[in-house]
């Protein structure tokens, strides 16, 4: 007779095993505490959080100058396998960050604004 406490051992250790095996990304992202949030966030000043996501709107010359730098960030976002949620009107790109793996926001979203930032300062001169 396996007691409930085993049961919850032995499924705890399941899923752990399973989630290192098939590499999920819950445990190679874990999500930030809000005292990291925090902390980072003053790292990266023009965005600004909503709930699970951060948030900035960047203003550019014109359309192609916006689409320039959505290319420029969507090589970063392939070769680090974190894209952000993307949204275009003429010149004001708006990028939202979360890690949708994890349900929050992890250390990847904080990479990802700050390359985010240094694109847009290049283009913007
Ligand atoms: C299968 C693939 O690696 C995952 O779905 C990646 C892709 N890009 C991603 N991007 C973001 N922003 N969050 C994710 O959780 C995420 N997961």
């Amino acid at each position: 007779m396996i007691s409930d406490r085993e049961n919850l051992g032995m499924m705890i250790s399941t899923v752990s095993f399973d989630a290192i095996k098939e590499g999920d990304s819950r445990m190679r992202y874990p999500t930030l505490t809000e005292a990291e949030i925090e902390e980072h966030l003053q790292r990266v000043p023009m965005w600004t959080r909503d709930g699970n996501m951060l948030v900035r709107t960047f203003q550019f010359k014109d359309f192609i100058q916006a689409l320039q730098f959505v290319n420029q960030a969507a090589e970063t976002a392939e070769s680090i396998n974190h894209h952000p949620d993307i949204d275009i009107r003429y010149n004001k790109v708006t990028f939202r960050l979360t890690t949708h793996d994890s349900g929050g926001l992890t250390i990847h979203d904080f990479e990802l604004a700050a390359a985010s930032d240094d694109f847009a300062d290049t283009i913007l001169g």
